[in-house]
């Protein structure tokens, strides 16, 4: 791809390593779709998320997070490469400044201009997120790309409230808010084990990254882009391009749930 990625640079955002020392599982990553193996014994991926559990959405100074009650398996993924039931705790957005990039993972080197993560950990195995974040298959994280098209009606309802948590630390609560209407309908996936993109940058992800875009439409993109990094009274920072470089592959395989 592009070569604009860092190699063991400084990241601009964070100011600390960008790769691991020694991390061999770091995400996002490309995704060559030809060198992806089909998995005739991956299942389908069961989604069963309760509107219910939406908390609130705030602003936690490197993207929005809408977050969820995870006391209890209400709002869950199960099937797919999992072994075990993933409880949804957030999710949250990837954007760029401009429409000609945003997203971390990146399809033969496309690059879309934002990407979804939601967020589940291991209810099975572990007793919380914080627990589940530093362990091998603690986390499950689907990703969904976003490209320009129509207006996306469902995610409306996000952006109007974003203006009221424009700085760091803003937090508005939600009502009932179903995040599946923000998954394509195509069930087709491709699935690898990664990590956290951010810090603490764990390597305890499985990635689930679908095959199929969901459209936005532009001033959709355009009010992420109003969000600011910074609190409340300090110099303004416009919160865009909030994606992590590129990582090495290493001695990983991505599978496809499609042939
Ligand atoms: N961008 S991510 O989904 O890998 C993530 N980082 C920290 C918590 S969730
Ligand atoms: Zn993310």
């Amino acid at each position: 791809c592009a070569s604009y990625r860092l190699r063991d640079g400084v990241h601009p955002l964070w100011q600390s390593p960008i790769t691991i020392p020694g991390g061999r599982r770091q995400s996002p990553i490309n995704i060559q779709w030809k060198d992806s193996v089909y998995d005739p014994h991956l299942k389908p991926l069961e989604i069963r998320y309760d509107p219910a559990t939406c908390l609130h959405m705030w602003n936690n100074g490197y993207s929005f997070l809408v977050e969820f009650e995870d006391s209890v398996d209400k709002s869950i993924i199960t099937g797919g490469p999992l072994e075990n039931n993933y409880r949804l705790k957030q999710f949250h957005f990837h954007w760029g400044a401009v429409n000609e990039w945003g997203s971390e993972h990146t399809v033969d080197c496309k690059v879309f201009p934002a990407e979804l993560h939601l967020v589940h950990w291991n209810s099975c195995k572990f007793s919380s997120f914080e627990e589940a974040l530093m362990e091998e298959n603690g986390l499950a994280v689907i990703g969904v790309f976003l490209k320009l098209g129509a207006n996306h009606s469902g995610l409306q309802k996000l952006v109007d409230a974003l203006p009221s948590i424009k700085h760091k630390d803003a937090l508005v609560e939600l009502d009932e808010f179903d995040p599946s209407c923000l998954l394509p309908s195509c069930p087709d996936y491709w699935t690898y084990a990664g990590s956290l993109t951010t810090p603490p940058l764990s390597e305890s992800v499985t990635w689930i990254i679908k095959k199929n875009a969901v459209e936005v439409d532009e001033d959709q993109l355009e009010v992420f882009r109003m969000l600011l990094f910074t609190p409340s009274g300090e110099e303004e920072k416009r919160m865009v391009d909030n994606f992590r470089p590129l990582q090495p592959i290493m001695d990983r395989t991505v599978r496809s749930s499609f042939p």
